[in-house]
C-alpha cells in the first residue's frame, strides 16, 4: 500500500490558507498513486488558542466534511490529523480517520494533554480509543504527546493493531525525542509507526518536519527533511505477524508481573 503523510506548513490561526494547502497536497498525492494519506495534528487553525472560540467545529462541521469529502472524491483512506472539537461544553484535540467512500471509521481524541503547549488549559482529555480496520489490518492512531506514553501504543499492539498513525506538532528543540520514540514504539510493538509532523513557526515554537516510517523491525522506510513536502511510503502489513512470529514478545511477556497500571 503506498501511503502519503502530508508535512503542511500550517500558519496559526489561518484557517483558509491551511485547508486550501491541505486540499492541494491531499489531491496530488491522491493523483500520484497514494492509497493513505495522513495529515498533521491541528492542520486547520495551528495552536491557536487565543481564538479558541473561533476554530471550535462539531463532528460534522466544515473539518469533518472537508476530510469525508476529500477521502470520497479522490478514494483514499484519509487519517485525518487532528483538529479542535467541541462535544457538549468540552473541547478536544480530535483525529477522524475516513474511508475511500467517505464514511466516518476511526474518532480518537488526545488522550495526554501537553501542559508545555498549554493543552491542558483549554482542552479536555478524550477517555476513549480503539482499532479500526484499514482492509484486512488493523490500524490505530495517537496524538503527538501520547507517543511518550507507551502503555496506549502498547493496549493498541494487544488488541491486533498493526500501524499507528501519529500525527503531530513536535518542535524542533525536542527533535531527537521525536525520532527515538517513534522508532522505540516501531520495535517493541513490532508495528508500522507513521509519524506525521510540520513545518514553520507560530508565536512560541519551531517545527522542523521529519516526517517518517518506521518498519516494525525498527527501519526507515522513508523520511522527509525539514520543508514542507509530501512523504511517500510502501508499507506491506504482512510484515508484521511475520515479525511476530520470528520474536514473540507478545507470547513472552509476562503482564501479571508488571506493576503498571491502575494506581
Ligand atoms: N503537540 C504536542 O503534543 C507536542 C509534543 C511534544 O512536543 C513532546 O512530547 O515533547
Amino acid at each position: 500500500m503506498k501511503i502519503a503523510l502530508i508535512q503542511m506548513n500550517v500558519i496559526q490561526g489561518d484557517t483558509e490558507h491551511n485547508q486550501q494547502q491541505a486540499e492541494e497536497m491531499i489531491t496530488e498525492a491522491a493523483n500520484v498513486g497514494a492509497e493513505l494519506v495522513v495529515l498533521p495534528e491541528m492542520w486547520k487553525s495551528g495552536y491557536d488558542f487565543g481564538h479558541l472560540s473561533k476554530h471550535m467545529e462539531s463532528i460534522d462541521g466544515s473539518s469533518a466534511n472537508f476530510l469525508a469529502k476529500q477521502a470520497r472524491t479522490h478514494g483514499i483512506y484519509l487519517v485525518g490529523g487532528s483538529f479542535t472539537m467541541q462535544d457538549q461544553e468540552k473541547v478536544y484535540n480530535t483525529s477522524l480517520t475516513f474511508d475511500p467512500q467517505g464514511k466516518l471509521i476511526n474518532q480518537y481524541s488526545k488522550l495526554h494533554l501537553i501542559g508545555l503547549m498549554q493543552e491542558d488549559k483549554y482542552l479536555s482529555a478524550g477517555q476513549n480509543y480503539q482499532t479500526f480496520s484499514i482492509g484486512d489490518a488493523l490500524a490505530s492512531v495517537i496524538i503527538c504527546y501520547d507517543l511518550r506514553f507507551p502503555e496506549l501504543i502498547r493496549t493498541y499492539a494487544v488488541e491486533g493493531a498493526s500501524i499507528l498513525f501519529v500525527p503531530a506538532q513536535w518542535p524542533i528543540q525536542r527533535e531527537a525525542h521525536w525520532l527515538a520514540l517513534l522508532r522505540a514504539r516501531a520495535i517493541e510493538n513490532q508495528m508500522y509507526v507513521v509519524g506525521t509532523n510540520v513545518v514553520g513557526k507560530n508565536e512560541n515554537d519551531t517545527f522542523n518536519g521529519r516526517s517518517i516510517i518506521f518498519d516494525p523491525w525498527g527501519d526507515v522506510v522513508a523520511e522527509a527533511s525539514n520543508v514542507k513536502q509530501i512523504l511517500y511510503g510502501e508499507i506491506d502489513l504482512e510484515q508484521v505477524p511475520k515479525i511476530r512470529r520470528d520474536i514473540p514478545v507478545f507470547h513472552d511477556r509476562v503482564p501479571h508481573l508488571y506493576r503498571v497500571g491502575k494506581s
